[in-house]
C-alpha cells in the first residue's frame, strides 16, 4: 500500500462544492482510500495573482495506485469538474496536486515529485502539517534553487 499527499484547490464558482466533490470522486475510486482531510483555508492566490482568492485543502491517500495512474486520476477528476486550462496559472475550477508518494523522489516531463513549488507555498504547507505534523523535509541546494529531499529512513507517516 502506498501513501500519498494531495494539494486541491479550487478558485471558480462553487468553490467548496468543487472541493468536496474532489475528494469524494478520489474517495470513490476503486483504488483510493482517503484517509485523512485538512481544514478548509481561504488563500490569496500565488504567482497569477490577478485572479479570485483560492480554497485549498490537502488530503491523505492509501493507494495502490503508481505515481503516474494517480496523476491521471487527478487529471480525470479536474476534467470531471469542468477545468478549462486557458491561463496557465490562471483560474480553475478545481486544481489537484501530487505533493508527496511514500519516501519517493520523481523527475520526469510531466510529474515531479515532492512538488518543486510545495516549500514555498504556505497554501500546501499549512494544511498538510495539520494533518501529517510528522513529515520532515530537507531543504539542499540544487543550484540555486531549494528543493526538498526525503530524510531516508524516517517514519514520515503517521
Ligand atoms: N492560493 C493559491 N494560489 C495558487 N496559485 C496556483 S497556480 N494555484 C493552483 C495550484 O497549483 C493556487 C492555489 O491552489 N492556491
Amino acid at each position: 500500500m502506498n501513501i500519498a499527499y494531495l494539494s486541491i484547490g479550487s478558485n471558480i464558482g462553487d468553490r467548496l462544492q468543487h472541493l468536496t466533490e474532489a475528494v469524494r470522486l478520489l474517495h470513490l475510486h476503486d483504488e483510493i482510500e482517503v484517509t485523512g482531510i485538512s481544514s478548509v483555508y481561504e488563500t490569496e492566490p500565488v504567482g497569477y495573482t490577478n485572479q479570485a482568492n483560492f480554497l485549498n485543502l490537502v488530503v491523505r491517500l492509501e493507494t495502490s495506485l503508481n505515481p503516474f495512474e494517480l496523476l491521471g486520476v487527478c487529471q480525470g477528476i479536474e476534467n470531471d469538474l469542468g477545468r478549462v486550462r486557458e491561463i496557465r496559472w490562471g483560474p480553475r475550477t478545481v486544481d489537484l496536486d501530487i505533493l508527496l508518494y511514500n519516501n519517493d523522489n520523481i523527475e520526469s516531463e510531466n510529474l515531479t515529485v515532492p512538488h518543486p513549488r510545495m516549500d514555498e507555498r504556505a497554501f500546501v504547507l499549512v494544511p498538510l502539517m495539520e494533518i501529517a505534523p510528522n513529515l520532515v523535509g530537507v531543504p539542499i541546494d540544487d543550484g540555486g534553487v531549494i528543493r526538498w529531499r526525503k530524510v531516508e529512513g524516517v517514519e514520515h507517516f503517521l
